[in-house]
């Protein structure tokens, strides 16, 4: 399983601080969506000539004119990009034109997708997404009683490639891994580790364990 870490900082500068720290350790270097509104799409190419060896996911979380946004990102640089799986389907066809006009890939974020999750998860796979993310965002993440199991039993079910995200930490990315997730993706148990070099190094270990 391939580990992404979530630039989850709100300039250009403490980004490259943190890709700088933790590269060596992580697959994916994701520039996460208060990143790319505070810094714009420019820190995108900022990032890949820093990091040319890494893939570079941006998470647009696109709702609307999917092929315009991805392609801003295909422009800049992105590896990968997110639209939102609960969007149009033309939103997500629309991405994924883009996507194979550039000859990279298309995620569908399910975030704010629960009730019916493993349904819009095929339906958004069948459209042409490289694979979907399951999703809790940190708000939800926040409510009382939150756990990643239920993201994990829908990968499962789900029967598509699939990586989850929802405040995976150093003793859950195992059940991530077990769960058949293809990439776990984590940020604040890297962003807000004393040591982030030091945190991605482990879950990098559980990751491929
Ligand atoms: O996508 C994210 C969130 O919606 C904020 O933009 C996060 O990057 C994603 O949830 C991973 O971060 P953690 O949940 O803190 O691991």
């Amino acid at each position: 399983m391939r580990l992404q870490v979530a630039l989850d900082v709100l300039d250009l500068p403490s980004a490259l601080t943190l890709a700088g720290q933790v590269a060596e350790h992580v697959d994916i270097l994701e520039l996460g969506t208060p990143l790319v509104k505070s810094a714009g799409i420019a820190a995108v190419s900022a990032i890949k000539a820093a990091h040319p060896d890494k893939l570079v996911f941006v998470d647009l979380k696109t709702a609307d004119a999917g092929e315009l946004e991805a392609a801003l990102a295909f422009e800049a640089g992105a590896d990968l990009v997110t639209v939102m799986g609960a969007a149009d389907d033309d939103t997500v066809r629309g991405a994924v034109a883009a996507g194979r006009k550039y000859g990279k890939q298309v995620v569908a974020d399910m975030i704010t997708v629960v009730e019916g999750r493993v349904a819009r998860i095929r339906e958004v796979s069948k459209l042409g997404v490289s694979f979907v993310e399951i999703h809790a965002g940190l708000d939800e993440q926040a409510r009382p009683g939150y756990t990643i199991d239920t993201l994990l039993e829908d990968g499962r079910l789900a029967g598509v490639p699939f990586s989850i995200a929802g405040g995976i930490k150093i003793d859950t990315i195992g059940a991530v891994r077990e769960a058949g997730a293809t990439v776990a993706v984590a940020g604040g148990a890297i962003y807000n580790a004393a040591d982030p070099g030091a945190a991605a190094k482990e879950l990098k270990k559980r990751a491929t364990a």
